[in-house]
C-alpha cells in the first residue's frame, strides 16, 4: 500500500491500518499514481513520502487557510508539492526547493497529468541560500501563507529564523517528522543506529526551541511521523 506501517507514530498497527484505509479512499488519483510509482522506483527511499492521512490533513488545512503562496523545502518526487498544488487556487504559487532534481523529474509527469505544474517553481538548490535570496529581495518578505519543511534535518532551526521573515503574520510553518520515529521521547540507547539516531538530537532541539518561541503559537500533532504547525504571531 505504499507507506511502511512503522513510519506512523500510532503504534497500534490495526488502528493505523484503519486510518490509512479510510484515507486512501480520499487520496487524489494522481497522488495515488505518484505514490505507487515512487515506491517502485525508489523502494528504500519511498519511506520519505508523506503518509496519506497527513497529506489529506495538509490539503484541508491549506484550503481552510485560503493559502495562495507557499514554500516547500525538500521535494523528493513531489508528493507533498502535488498535494499542495492541488489544494491551492488556480493562481496559487509554490516555490519548491531541493538539491536533487532527478527525483522531481521522475515525479513531474504525474504533476503534469494533474494539470497543476504551472503553480510550481522548482529550484534545484539547497534551501538555505534560496531562503536568504528571498529575504534579500524585500518584496518577498511576509508574503507566504504557508511553508512546509521536510528537507535535511539539521538546519530546521536556521530555516525557522528565515521562514519567520518570509511567512506572513498569521501564516503557518509546518515541520515534518518532529516525533522522529518516536525516538525523541525514548532514551538515547534505545534509538536504532543509523539515520534515526543521527537526527534524533536535531528534532529534540527543534521541539524544545519551538515549544518556547514567543513569536509563534505551535501545535505538535501526532499524525504521520509527527507534524508541528507554527503560526507566526508578529
Ligand atoms: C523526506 S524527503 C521530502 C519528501 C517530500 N516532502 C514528499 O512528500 O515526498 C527529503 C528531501 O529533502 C531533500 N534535501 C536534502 N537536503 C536538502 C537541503 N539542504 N535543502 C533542501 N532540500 C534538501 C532531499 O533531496 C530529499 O528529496
Amino acid at each position: 500500500m505504499g507507506t511502511a506501517i512503522e513510519k506512523g507514530i500510532l503504534r497500534n498497527e490495526e488502528l493505523l491500518q484503519y486510518v490509512y484505509e479510510k484515507s486512501f479512499q480520499r487520496e487524489h488519483e494522481q497522488l495515488k499514481e505518484l505514490r505507487d510509482a515512487t515506491v517502485k522506483q525508489y523502494p528504500a527511499r519511498s519511506l520519505m513520502i508523506l503518509p496519506v492521512d497527513e497529506g489529506i490533513f495538509l490539503s484541508m488545512l491549506l484550503k481552510i487557510m485560503n493559502a495562495k503562496k507557499t514554500l516547500e523545502l525538500g521535494v523528493f518526487t513531489g508528493y507533498s508539492v502535488l498535494t499542495t498544488a492541488l489544494a491551492l487556487p488556480a493562481d496559487g504559487k509554490i516555490i519548491a526547493v531541493d538539491p536533487n532534481k532527478d527525483a522531481y523529474q521522475f515525479g513531474l509527469p504525474f504533476i503534469q497529468k494533474a494539470g497543476v505544474e504551472h503553480k510550481i517553481n522548482f529550484i534545484e538548490s539547497e534551501a538555505l541560500p534560496i531562503l536568504n535570496d528571498l529575504i534579500t529581495n524585500k518584496e518577498q518578505e511576509g508574503t507566504f501563507d504557508f511553508a512546509f519543511v521536510d528537507a535535511d534535518k539539521e538546519n530546521n532551526i536556521s530555516y525557522h529564523e528565515l521562514l519567520l521573515k518570509l511567512v506572513k503574520i498569521g501564516g503557518i510553518i509546518g515541520y515534518d517528522n518532529t516525533l522522529w520515529f518516536g525516538s525523541v521521547a525514548a532514551p538515547e540507547e534505545d534509538a536504532k543506529e543509523g539515520f534515526i539516531k543521527n537526527h534524533r538530537k536535531s528534532f529534540m532541539e527543534l521541539n524544545n526551541f519551538l515549544a518556547t518561541d514567543p513569536r509563534i503559537e505551535s501545535s505538535l500533532i501526532s499524525i504521520g511521523d509527527g507534524l508541528t504547525l507554527c503560526r507566526r504571531l508578529y
